[in-house]
């Protein structure tokens, strides 16, 4: 779907409408209510919000999945009178995207305790039953929500906590100011202006031409395991990153490096998830598990990992019966690293 774009542009020697299609013009839009705080006070009149407390998303239940409610403007200055609050309130909410029609979307949470705040956090539960809805954890909830709302909600989330974490300026100790849309924080005092972080996060499925190499953190569930991750350190590029978290972690050196594609992950903070295969050095297969950062790793078979896949929900142990592997939940990038590899495998047996 193409829209004209009220831009004109210059080409040789006339001026001509460019043909914009619906993506370039959102996201032009979007980039305007990041600029501009008139413009994004002005998508606020027209605009939905998501409520959070306490950085947890107001979720509805309906037969076994999670919808996300939205308040408009109106409903949402409703439910702050309600509460004895003042519908300036709304400025401390974050812009988090917008439809193709440009409905922008904002996200707003009502139950943080921010020292710099004039706003008290408002009653869970009294919140919860004018809402008609409940405020939960995303980690417990991500796997009952579709793929479009959870991605919105990690974004809404990580957003929220950095600047319920970001409210003071390291160099003057002022309170620093967001701008309307939440992209930014400036210190008034030192002029220092403040953007959202991410860490950049490696994730290497590694392979030895026949088997893929999985490990686990004893503070992940029972019996899961996952490719391995670290975070970047300082001044290393993605392809340094892959190879010393393998060397760290397992004690092997890789040679052959892919990258796949990447995820934003807001747990515990946001990181970017930047996932790639390797292959190690032929005939270098001996694991040495570093225990300070994994509890164990091991090399699983294509068909060990084909029946991991078709395995449904989580495992429940039976008894006398070893605890098999499981794999980590279809949203994780872990998750489509660990397929396309099977996909891959499948491809060259069936050219073999
Ligand atoms: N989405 C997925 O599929 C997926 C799968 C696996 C791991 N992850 C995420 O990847 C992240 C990194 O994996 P890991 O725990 O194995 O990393 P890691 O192997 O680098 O070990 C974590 C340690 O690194 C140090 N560290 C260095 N920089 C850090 C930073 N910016 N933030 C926090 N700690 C830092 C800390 O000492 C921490 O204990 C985790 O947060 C995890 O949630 C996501
Ligand atoms: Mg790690």
């Amino acid at each position: 779907m193409f829209l004209y774009y009220g831009i004109a542009c210059k080409r040789k020697s006339f001026w001509c409408y460019r043909l914009l299609s619906t993506y370039v013009t959102k996201t032009r839009y979007l980039f305007e209510l990041k600029e501009d705080d008139d413009a994004c006070k002005k998508a606020q009149q027209t605009g939905v919000f998501y409520l959070f407390h306490g950085l947890a998303p107001l979720l509805q239940t309906s037969e076994h999945r999670y919808l996300v409610p939205r308040l408009s403007l109106l409903e949402l200055k409703r439910l702050l009178g309600k509460f004895g609050q003042d519908a300036q309130r709304i400025e401390d909410s974050v812009l988090i995207g917008c439809s193709d029609q440009h409905e922008a979307w904002f996200a707003l949470d009502l139950g943080l305790n921010i020292s710099s705040s004039i706003y008290a956090s408002l009653p869970k539960p009294e919140m919860e039953t004018e809402l008609k809805g409940s405020f939960i954890e995303l980690r417990k909830a991500i796997f009952q929500l579709n793929s479009m709302d959870s991605s919105l909600l990690f974004t809404a989330q990580a957003l929220l906590r950095w600047h319920a974490n970001h409210q003071f300026c390291s160099r003057s100790g002022q309170p620093t100011k967001k701008n309307m849309a939440g992209s930014k924080r400036v210190c008034p005092s030192s002029k220092i202006i403040y953007y959202p972080q991410m860490a950049p996060v490696v994730i290497t499925l590694v392979s030895d031409g026949v088997r893929c190499l999985l490990a686990r953190q004893s503070s992940f569930p029972k019996g899961l395991y996952s490719a391995l991750a670290g975070f970047c350190d300082i001044g290393e590029s993605v392809e340094e990153a892959v190879r010393r978290e393998v060397a760290e972690e397992v004690g092997l050196e890789v040679e052959r490096l892919e990258y796949s594609a990447s995820q934003h992950w807001p747990f515990p903070n946001s990181s970017l998830m930047i996932a790639c295969h390797a292959t190690v050095k032929p005939g270098q297969t001996e694991i040495q598990v570093n225990l300070r950062e994994l509890e164990a790793a091991a090399w699983f078979s294509h068909d060990e990992v084909a029946t991991a896949l078709r395995r449904k929900g989580p495992y429940i142990q039976q008894e006398n019966e070893t605890l098999p592997f499981s794999l980590p939940p279809r949203l994780a990038i872990a998750h489509q690293l660990i397929k396309e590899w099977m996909e891959r495998h499948a491809c060259s047996s069936r050219l073999a």
